[in-house]
């Protein structure tokens, strides 16, 4: 490339008065192709210069952003808690002070509450972080096909069979609804004490309805995940969007969605928040398609009532601990795998295991299965679970029954 600085000389074009005609047509002619000559040369300084113009702008964008990361090196994460006329709201995370704050104007339209932000020393938000970001994996699990059976739920028949119609069957007729003119429930809640199957229950009818399992615990909302709650409940109502049909569980409601406390702390004013955004969510759920969404709860008596609503979650389905028959059931089904000796008397074993719940009855089948096993025994015998039952009262002994006994 040349840059030389001076420009080609304008050709001039001199007529002698003294020239014929045709020394005359020939001098114009030869000006003429200086003049083109001239104006090749032009175009290609332009081009050469047009060139250089573009690799300069490249080199100043690159130290554009460099000095931008380098005004900006540390960034802090924080989320946007509202929009104002004056600003935006923010919460630092690991602190809960709320900060006003301003946003680049390239930012302003994209910005929405619950939305995770980098912001700088002096609390100005210069990035969106993608949705995408780790928290979104970690606190849903998705399981495209759970691999829980109706038939491996015992003692709560008329339980499945409720689950059943208020969510298998909307997914899967969803035109006999049309055509009857009734709409499914919005949302299934299911409440009783701890392990008495709640969890089974809704990945077995997301199994049966081949719909996709998406599981969001409230607890974990309020402790793993501060100040992402209602950005975490809008991405589990999206990431449901984009795997429909698919059955959304939220287990530990009671967590996001207890009756309002009188103390005004922020923590309170988050789990409001997300509370708020999953009734955002279950309100404008008409429109959301092939998407049912179950909850689940030991703390019953502890629920706003808002979220109990007609149209949020309007069918109740009390999931109780299991009568003898059930117990009876539950313990089959955990021990139909195990060698068990003829003689056993399940009906017996389980009349002795008043006020266990199926989780607990899982376990005296697993311990009884161990004890065969210390004893270098083949077979699982009547006493291996009648002590399998006694060892875990023992282990158990006082966290589990409170909890009961709160519920
Ligand atoms: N009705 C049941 N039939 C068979 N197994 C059961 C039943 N209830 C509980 N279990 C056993 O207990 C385990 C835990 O049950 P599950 O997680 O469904 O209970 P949950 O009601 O959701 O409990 P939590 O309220 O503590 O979340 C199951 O994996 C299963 O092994």
């Amino acid at each position: 490339m040349s840059h030389s600085p001076s420009l080609p000389d304008r050709p001039r074009l001199e007529l002698d008065p003294e020239m014929s005609e045709a020394e005359r047509l020939e001098a114009i002619r030869q000006h003429y192709r200086r003049i083109v000559h001239v104006n090749d040369e032009l175009e290609d300084r332009l081009e050469d210069a047009q060139g250089r113009r573009g690799d300069l702008k490249t080199d100043v964008d690159e130290l554009k952003r460099e000095n931008e990361v380098l005004k900006t090196s540390s960034l802090y994460i924080a989320s946007v808690e509202e929009m104002t006329e004056d600003g935006v709201v923010i919460k630092q995370h690991g602190n809960n002070q709320e900060v006003l704050t301003q946003t680049a104007t390239r930012l302003d339209a994209d910005l929405r509450p619950g939305d995770r932000v980098a912001i700088n020393d002096s609390f100005a938000i210069q990035q969106v972080l993608d949705d995408e970001t780790d928290s979104r994996a970690q606190a849903m699990e998705v399981t495209e096909s759970p691999d829980v059976e109706y038939a491996d739920i015992g003692g709560i028949d008329e339980q499945i069979r409720e689950v059943r119609e208020a969510v298998e069957d909307p997914l899967e007729n969803p035109e006999q609804f049309e055509t009857v003119g009734v709409e499914p429930p919005s949302g299934v809640l299911l409440h009783g004490p701890p392990g008495t199957g709640k969890t089974m229950l809704a990945k077995a009818v997301a199994n049966e309805s081949d719909a996709t399992f998406i599981k969001m615990a409230g607890s974990e909302l309020v402790r793993k995940f501060i100040g992402e709650g209602s950005r975490l409940v809008r991405d589990l109502f999206e990431l449901a969007a984009e795997r429909e049909p698919a059955v959304i569980f939220i287990d530990e409601i009671d967590a996001v969605a207890s009756k309002r406390t009188d103390s005004k702390t922020s923590g309170d004013a988050e789990v409001q928040r997300t509370m708020m955004q999953l009734l955002s969510e279950m309100d404008g759920f008409d429109e959301r398609g092939e998407i049912r969404i179950i909850a689940a709860t030991n703390r019953f008596d502890m629920l706003d009532e808002a979220i109990l609503r007609p149209g949020r979650f309007d069918r109740l389905i009390e999931v109780p601990e299991p009568d003898t028959e059930g117990r009876e059931r539950i313990l089959e089904i955990h021990s139909q795998e195990m060698n068990v000796a003829d003689d056993v008397d399940v009906s017996e074993v389980a009349a002795d295991l008043e006020g266990y719940s199926g989780a607990d009855i899982a376990s005296v089948a697993t311990e009884a299965g161990m004890f065969a096993i210390r004893d270098d025994r083949t077979e699982v015998v009547q006493e291996d679970f009648e002590r399998a039952r006694e060892k875990l009262q023992d282990v158990e002994g006082t966290d589990e029954q409170v909890i009961h006994y709160q519920y």
